[in-house]
């Protein structure tokens, strides 16, 4: 049963299979256009892969028609089409991840390519022909992998990475596969119309893969648009930094492990007179503040301590693993940087200060509520004392 399937599958026409990649290519375009048409979710990745579909739709086109083709695609045109399909595709992958396209290098693999094509005429042994566009195809796919894998790598994890990008890496394998055997079968032509077993394996290779490589291509962008929403319920539209709902997870995962031994100290930040800077500069100098404030506490945080803002002009800082006296000289260098960052509106300099108030968490604490508690109540102490005061909790 299994050996008449494989038949089967040898015997398929690579006419009939080369037609059936061209339908499948032109009806993945045309998905690809209505999404970037129809939908803000990533429209320049989407036109990419739309432009790059059809213009490969119509280099195998090309292929299929043969000497029936129009003369200029004869001539070359159709090998211009598919290295200019791989160049739209290998210029539009960093879009996928909101990053600008890449089109330099992409514009410059098809400008060389073309002046190639140009200048060795198309006659005699085809096989250099044939060699010199696979080369094109394979160098511009190969860099879309490294750049994928750049992008994904900043991410996701590296084993999702690496499946993320097999498809490109397939189509990298198949355009060497068509260049090694140009090689190692001299004697067999390069034309993908004959009927070999060579030639029927690698159209239903193509055909799968092409189908693949569009799923994962609209799985990254769904991706993206997973983890842009992810982003935008945990972040603070106007500081970027944490919000209260994500510093409260973040603080009460951090809690947890207090039982196991492992401290940590939350610093609470409130900007002084905040309420006299908006009534004098108004509303967008407050915001502006703001943002000069996260600037000033940013440089002063590890990599593992999370800084987020409860509401209005108060923040607050959860140190893992640190201590009273740490969290004391982490606070008392905000307030430092704060008090020395210069911030004016529209001409008009602004001293911006802060109160700190710091408390570590402790054994007996039922919850994260009492360690933010006795924070608050320290920094409401800064406050009475005059405020641009660190002040830990008793
Ligand atoms: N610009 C701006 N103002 C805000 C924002 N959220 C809250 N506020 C304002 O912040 C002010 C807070 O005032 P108060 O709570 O009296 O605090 P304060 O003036 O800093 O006084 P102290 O904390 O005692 O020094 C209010 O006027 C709010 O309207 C915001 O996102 N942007």
């Amino acid at each position: 049963m299994s050996g008449t399937l494989s038949e089967a599958f040898l015997l398929a026409d690579p006419m009939t299979l080369l037609m059936a990649i061209v339908l499948m290519l032109l009806a993945a375009s045309g998905v690809w256009w209505s999404m970037a048409a129809g939908t803000t979710v990533a429209p320049r990745a989407s036109m990419c892969l739309a432009v790059a579909n059809a213009l490969l739709a119509g280099g195998l086109g090309v292929d299929a028609l043969g000497g029936q083709a129009p003369g200029l695609l004869r001539d070359g045109g159709g090998d211009l089409l598919a290295i200019g399909a791989f160049a739209v595709l290998r210029a539009g992958v960093p879009a996928i991840v909101g990053e600008p396209l890449a089109w330099r290098s992409a514009l410059a693999v098809w400008l060389a390519s073309a002046v190639l094509l140009v200048a060795v005429p198309l006659e005699g042994d085809m096989r250099w022909h044939v060699r010199a566009v696979h080369t094109a195809l394979g160098a511009l796919v190969a860099m879309s992998c490294v750049d994928a894998w750049r992008q994904l790598r900043r991410h996701v994890r590296p084993a999702l990475s690496a499946l993320l990008i097999t498809p490109l890496f397939a189509v990298f394998v198949l355009l060497a596969a068509r260049l090694l055997e140009s090689f190692w079968q001299p004697a067999q032509t390069v034309d993908v119309r004959q009927l070999n077993e060579f030639n029927v394996i690698w159209l239903w290779m193509t055909l799968l893969v092409s189908l693949v490589l569009n799923a994962t291509m609209a799985c990254l962008i769904v991706m993206r648009l997973v983890l842009s929403i992810h982003r935008l319920t945990r972040r603070d539209p106007l500081t970027d930094v944490y919000n209260r709902r994500a510093l409260s997870e973040a603080i009460a995962a951090e809690h947890l492990q207090l039982q196991r031994g492992r401290p940590y100290a939350l610093v609470m930040i409130d900007m002084d007179r905040f309420k006299q800077l908006n009534d004098t500069l108004g509303h967008a100098a407050g915001d502006a503040a703001l943002c000069r404030l996260v600037e000033a506490l940013k440089p002063c945080v590890r990599d593992v301590d999370r800084l987020g803002r409860l509401g209005g002009e108060e923040f607050c800082t959860l140190l893992p693993l640190t201590d009273l006296v740490g969290a004391l000289l982490v606070a008392e260098r905000m307030r430092a940087n704060l008090e020395e960052s210069a911030f004016e509106w529209q001409g008009h300099p602004w001293q911006l200060t802060a109160s700190f108030g710091i408390a570590e968490a402790r054994p007996e604490d039922a919850s994260a509520d009492a360690v933010l508690g006795r924070a608050d109540r320290a920094m409401y102490k800064a406050k009475a004392q005059g405020r641009n005061v660190v002040q830990a909790d008793d």
